[in-house]
C-alpha cells in the first residue's frame, strides 16, 4: 500500500500533520490537502505542513489550510517544525524558510521553542487591502457593530478587532463574513482581542481557510503589534488563547516579533493513498 509518513504535532491545540518531503518529494495538491486535513475522513488538522529542501535554510515549510489554500506563515507550526529540526540536527537554533521569508527557531527554557517571526508589514498594500487606507484604523464595520480593526501582515493577513470581552464574541457567526470580505483580496485571519486586568491579552481567532482554532501563532504576533500601535501595551505581552498562553515581544531595536511557547507530539503514522486503479 502506498502511503505518506507523517507526525502529528500541536502548539496549544493548534494542530498539524507534518510530512517530511526533504529526502523524497511528496506531491501535495489542493484536494489531497483537504482530504488529509479532514477531521472525519482524514487524519485531521488545522494545517498540513510539508517540509521541502531549501537552499536558504535547514528546510522549506509549505503550509496548507484545510480548505486547500496555502498560507505564507504559521507560527505554531514553525515552533513544531523547529523542534523537529533542532532534535534532528542536534543544534539549539535552526532556520526555516517559508513563503514569507526565513525564520529562526531556537530552544527556550522548560522545553519551549522561541521563533523569530521577522518584521510585521503594516502598509495597506502589504496586508493586502483592496484600497488605500490607514491600517491602524481600517475602514470596516460588520453588521454586528464590530468595527475599526487594525490590519497586520505577518506573512499572512490579519484583521485584529479590540473588544471589551473576546470570549463573548460569536466568532463562528462573525468570522466567515470578515474573512471573505472584498476589502481583503487574499481573505484574512480574524482576531478578537481584549485586555485582561493583569495587562495580558485574551485572543480568540477565526483562521482564514481553517475556521476557529484553539491557538494561532501569527495571530498572537499580529495582536501584540496591533495592541502596541494602539497604545494598549508596550511591545511585550502574554497572549491567552483557548488552548493556552504564548509570550510575545515586538522588539524595538530590530522590529522583529518574537514568539515563545510550548509544542507537543501527538502521534505518527502513514496516510494511505488510494490504490492505483488502471482503467480497463
Ligand atoms: N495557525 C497558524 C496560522 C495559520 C494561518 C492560515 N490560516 C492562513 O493565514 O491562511 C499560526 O499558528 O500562525
Amino acid at each position: 500500500m502506498d502511503g505518506i509518513s507523517f507526525i502529528k504535532m500541536h502548539g496549544l491545540g493548534n494542530d498539524f500533520v507534518i510530512v517530511d518531503g526533504r529526502s523524497s518529494p511528496v506531491e501535495i495538491n489542493e484536494p489531497l490537502a483537504q482530504a488529509i486535513a479532514n477531521r472525519r475522513t482524514g487524519v485531521g488538522c488545522d494545517q498540513l505542513i510539508v517540509l521541502e529542501p531549501s537552499s536558504a535554510a535547514d528546510a522549506f515549510m509549505r503550509i496548507w489550510n484545510p480548505d486547500g489554500s496555502e498560507s505564507g506563515a504559521c507560527g505554531n507550526a514553525t515552533r513544531c517544525v523547529g523542534a523537529l529540526l533542532i532534535a534532528g540536527k542536534r543544534r539549539n537554533t535552526v532556520t526555516i524558510e517559508t513563503l514569507a521569508g526565513v525564520l529562526t527557531a531556537s530552544t527556550a527554557p522548560d522545553g519551549f521553542i522561541t521563533v523569530d517571526m521577522g518584521e510585521p508589514s503594516l502598509a495597506w498594500e502589504q496586508i493586502p487591502l483592496a484600497r488605500a487606507m490607514d491600517t491602524l484604523h481600517v475602514d470596516y464595520r460588520h453588521s454586528s457593530g464590530l468595527q475599526d480593526p487594525v490590519a497586520v501582515n505577518m506573512g499572512n493577513p490579519h484583521a485584529v478587532f479590540f473588544v471589551p470581552d473576546a470570549e463573548a464574541v460569536d466568532v463562528e457567526a462573525i468570522g466567515p463574513a470578515i474573512e471573505t470580505d472584498p476589502l481583503f483580496p487574499e481573505r484574512t485571519n480574524v482576531s478578537f482581542v481584549s485586555r485582561k486586568a493583569d495587562g495580558s491579552l485574551r485572543l480568540v481567532v477565526w483562521e482564514r481557510g481553517a475556521g476557529r482554532t484553539l491557538a494561532c501563532g501569527t495571530a498572537s504576533c499580529a495582536a501584540v503589534v496591533a495592541a502596541t500601535r494602539r497604545g494598549l501595551i508596550d511591545r511585550k505581552a502574554a497572549i491567552w488563547m483557548d488552548g493556552g498562553r504564548l509570550d510575545l515581544e515586538w522588539r524595538a531595536d530590530d522590529n522583529h516579533v518574537i514568539m515563545t511557547g510550548p509544542i507537543a507530539v501527538s502521534f505518527s503514522g502513514v496516510i494511505a493513498l488510494p490504490p492505483r486503479v488502471e482503467a480497463a
